[in-house]
């Protein structure tokens, strides 16, 4: 399996935090945000030493060349998914869910690679929801192991690929350890740029716009601004879709033939194309990814003009 890639990130920690807030904020954006922790140098050594396995299949040919009828001027920048159906999958096979989730983690490697193949900017995936804290607790478990275990296993991907990860989400629920190897990819990852994989964890688009809210009351408490300067503008640029140049997605996929998007991005996906597809999530490959990408680019979007 190409993206098979162990690294063990031991934190060497040798750089200040990366937190990037107003210094005037600080006191109040810690009532709000766990700190984040400092940016591990030694990863971003490590990586750059690492380049030797195999890569995935990213030929330069492959950039050049899409599949039939697939028009590179009308490729969306960002895609959104709600990978749904791990479950379900499983249940099929009479194997345990956590297999279920596995086989999700290898449809999502194939889909970030089709991507960059492709010329999509940014896809963003919705990997755990505020509500999936209520499943049981050996499976939340599980789904935090397997964050741990994808993120360092494909790490060098990101880096030899120049892939940028960002995460999304109330990460001060996440176990410690996870929390740093988030936030220390994310920065080691900052500066890539062929694409982008947001991450949504502990994410719902209720609390984005919650936190934004925060933020901005905060401010205008702080008297550098007025209520009354509050608008569209203000507001996303507190939302956690700051992370990205394509806030708002053109495409959004869910899988499993459910219809909804539950709680996913409420704010961004205001002018959003959605595609719902049948298979379930770990069966979602490239002709299933294709079939959404040529229905997106038949779709006349209008913005209410
Ligand atoms: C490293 C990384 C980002 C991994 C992502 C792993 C992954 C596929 C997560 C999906 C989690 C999830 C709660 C899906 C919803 O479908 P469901 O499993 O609840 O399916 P069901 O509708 O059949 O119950």
């Amino acid at each position: 399996m190409p993206f098979s890639l162990y690294f063990s990130p031991t934190p060497l920690i040798t750089a200040p935090s990366p937190l990037s807030k107003p210094s005037f904020l600080v006191p109040y954006y810690h009532t709000l945000h766990a700190p984040k922790s400092p940016l591990c140098s030694s990863m971003e050594h490590a990586l750059t030493h690492q380049g030797k396995q195999e890569a995935f299949d990213l030929r330069p040919e492959d950039s050049q060349t899409l599949p039939l009828g697939l028009r590179r001027d009308a490729m969306p920048s960002h895609v959104a998914v709600i990978m749904d159906g791990n479950r379900r999958w499983a249940r099929l096979r009479d194997l345990p869910v956590r297999s279920g989730y596995e086989a999700g983690v290898e449809s999502l490697r194939k889909i970030v690679e089709i991507c960059c193949k492709w010329g999509i900017k940014v896809l963003s995936v919705f990997a755990f929801s505020s509500d999936n804290w209520f499943r049981p607790k050996v499976e939340v478990e599980f789904l935090m192991s397997l964050f741990e275990r994808g993120m360092q296993e494909d790490t060098g991907i990101f880096f030899r690929e120049n892939i940028r990860i960002s995460v999304i989400g109330d990460l001060t629920k996440l176990p410690k350890a996870l929390q740093e190897l988030m936030v220390n990819l994310e920065e080691a990852t900052k500066n890539n740029t062929l694409f982008q994989l947001i991450v949504a964890v502990s994410y719902s688009g209720h609390y984005d716009v919650v936190q934004a809210c925060q933020r901005l009351a905060l401010k205008a408490k702080c008297g550098l601004i007025e209520p009354s300067d509050i608008n569209v503008s203000l507001m996303e640029q507190e939302l956690e879709t700051n992370c990205t140049e394509f806030p708002h997605p053109d495409l959004l996929i869910r899988t499993s033939g459910e219809f909804r998007i539950s709680n996913f991005m409420l704010w961004q996906l205001a002018y959003t194309e959605l595609y719902f597809a049948q298979s379930l999530w770990p069966d979602f490959g490239e002709a299933e990814f294709l079939k959404a990408l040529l229905a997106f680019q038949q779709r006349q979007r209008r913005y209410g003009v």
